[in-house]
């Protein structure tokens, strides 16, 4: 478990992150959210003794960071910015880290297998697509096996197979009882890996809460009809004490009544409908919704 207690990171007169307590816990992918400088990877940084906080406390299991021995077989870390040396192939980057960190060497043709770079392990990084250093990246964070993974946009230059193997990984790592968190800007993608979310603004907590409450919480849920009756079903749901309001593309829309309640109503007056549908918001809507005011920069529209 990753924990945070009033951690905060001032850089001059800028506060990155602000007062920030929240806990990452074990089973299920955590998806870290905010808009850009909202300080996602300063926190990040500062879980991994990267950056010292100003003020407050981050503990993996329990311990700071510099207090962990043999730090990789507790948290495996991707950040976004590479830290491989240019001059190392990929096998010998795994085998000083696997050294370092008291890892069975026999770890690292285990992981280059899984992040399907078994076939470069003897070249050097230098050459590497995006996509290539991000599975070095991930393959580094795997190394140590342990309990914790943290992943900083991990997404960034995998195309869609990458894409859909790392999502997997997250969600298998964290049904096997570890702890997963990942930033990312892709929301979509969040929506698909995250079942838990942390969404930050202005380097202030905005929410900490399960996806479907964060959607559910942030969004309007209302039920969408389209009939080619629309003052006969207006007539029917009336009677029933309820108002839809009309769209301009014929439809009629319901809030507060499910689309259950509405398909009995239409039956019950013999009204014809051609669509009934509950419509609930993206994570992308509700994220916009929550983080709206807290943007730091923001393009003009137009
Ligand atoms: N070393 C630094 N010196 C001064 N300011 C910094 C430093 N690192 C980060 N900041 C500032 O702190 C704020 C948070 O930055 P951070 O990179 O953590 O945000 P982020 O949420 O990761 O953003 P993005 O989504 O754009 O990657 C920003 O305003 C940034 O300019």
């Amino acid at each position: 478990m990753i924990e945070l207690a009033e951690l905060t990171k001032r850089y001059g007169a800028k506060t990155a992150v602000d007062r920030l307590t929240f806990a990452v816990r074990p089973g299920v992918v955590t998806g870290f959210l905010g808009p850009n400088g909202a300080g996602k990877s300063t926190t990040m940084r500062m879980i991994l003794g990267l950056d010292h906080p100003t003020s407050g406390r981050v503990t993996i299991d329990g311990r700071p960071y510099d207090r962990l021995t043999r730090p990789l077989t507790y948290i495996g870390g991707l950040l976004e910015a590479k830290s491989v040396h240019p001059g190392r192939t990929a096998y010998h980057h795994l085998l000083c880290l696997a050294q370092s960190n008291g890892v069975d060497p026999r770890r690292i043709d285990e992981v280059l297998d899984l992040v399907g770079l078994t076939g470069v392990a003897r070249k050097r990084p230098k050459g590497f697509s995006l996509g290539m250093g991000q599975r070095l990246g991930i393959a580094s964070a795997l190394l140590g096996d342990p309990r914790i993974l943290m992943f900083d946009e991990p997404v960034n230059g995998l195309d869609p197979e990458g894409i859909h193997w790392i999502r997997n990984l997250m969600k298998q790592l964290a049904a096997g009882g570890r702890t997963v968190f990942v930033s990312s800007h892709l929301m979509s993608e969040m929506a698909l890996t995250a079942e838990h979310l942390v969404v930050i603004g202005q380097g202030r907590l905005l929410a900490d809460t399960s996806m479907a409450r964060f959607i559910e919480e942030n969004s309007r849920t209302f039920v969408r009809v389209r009939t080619p009756e629309p003052e006969r079903l207006r007539d029917a749901l009336a009677a029933a004490g309820v108002r839809p309001e009309q769209r301009p593309d014929g439809c009629l829309e319901i809030e507060g009544v499910p689309a259950s309640r509405v398909g009995e109503l239409a039956a019950e007056h013999r009204v014809v409908l051609h669509e009934l549908s509950r419509q609930q918001a993206s994570l992308e809507e509700a994220f916009m919704r929550l983080t709206h005011g807290a943007v730091e920069y923001q393009a003009r529209e137009g």
